[in-house]
């Protein structure tokens, strides 16, 4: 997924809140979003989410399945835990929601209306909904917030299934609740532009492998130029010379 000159503005002649970022994610990846309150990082979120589109530049290769787990839960809604999860499973066309809910502990909440839910318990069924489809691209808005000790230990682990199975994982996070897993990418946005920090964590060696691709000569510069792009070492070792020089005499 890339993120490509993209800015956003919530109506003209405002100020921009992003500015022209760039950006690649990989299967994967799991990204802390870092920033000042205002910052402008769930809007970042909700347009990673596809949920607000950006106002210039494009967003390309989005996961299939998005979650989104917003960071706050909206209650106002006629049902119970398990009549809300059970609906939004249909909609998902059959999704498993009970283990994510044992995981986070509901048991004890799943008969009581949306309404009546705390802060941090809403925030669960906000998550579970979000895990449920098993996302291709899992964001999570500030998922550490209101939760008791068991669900924040929880959370990393969940974050890092996803990212196992070739999910990408993006969360906005205050409290470093994701710092301690390997490679965990750092996205910060400071007066409007999305930055990178180096790894805080040293991304584990991994064995390598090279494989030959057969393609049409006239096809290498581009394939060339997009596996780099994804950062694999690409070389040309066998090309006709193409288009073919005129020959000498
Ligand atoms: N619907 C909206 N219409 C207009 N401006 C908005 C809207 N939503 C957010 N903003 C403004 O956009 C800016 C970025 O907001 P955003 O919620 O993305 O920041 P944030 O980094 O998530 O903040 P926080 O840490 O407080 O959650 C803020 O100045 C906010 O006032």
């Amino acid at each position: 997924m890339r993120l490509l000159q993209v800015s956003f503005r919530y109506r003209r002649r405002q100020p921009f809140i992003l500015k022209e970022a760039d950006a690649q994610l990989a299967a994967g990846d799991v990204i802390e979003l870092t920033g000042v309150n205002g910052a402008g990082k769930s809007t970042l979120l909700r347009l990673l989410a596809g949920l607000a589109a950006p106002t210039g530049g494009r967003i390309t290769d989005r996961p299939a399945v998005v979650g989104f787990a917003p960071d706050r839960f909206p209650t106002a809604q006629p049902f119970t835990v398990t009549a809300y999860l059970t609906h939004m499973a249909s909609v998902r066309g059959g999704a498993r929601w009970r283990p994510w809910a044992e995981r986070l502990n509901m048991g004890h909440l799943l008969g009581l209306p949306l309404g009546e839910l705390s802060k941090g318990s809403a925030h669960k069924v906000g998550l579970v909904q979000a895990l449920m489809a098993d996302p291709g691209l899992l964001i999570l808005d500030e998922p550490f917030a209101g939760l008791d000790a068991d669900a924040r230990e929880t959370l990393p682990a969940v974050a890092a299934e996803v990212a196992g199975r070739g999910g990408i994982v993006v969360a906005s996070d205050h409290q470093g609740g994701l710092r301690d897993l390997p490679g965990l990418r750092s996205w910060s946005i400071v007066d409007g532009h999305l930055k990178e920090a180096a790894p805080a964590t040293p991304v584990p060696e991994r064995a390598s492998a090279t494989v030959a691709v057969t393609l049409p000569a006239d096809e290498l510069p581009l394939f060339l130029t997009r596996m780099r792009a994804q950062g694999y070492r690409a070389q040309e070792i066998d090309a006709p010379d193409f288009p073919p020089s005129e020959e000498p005499g």
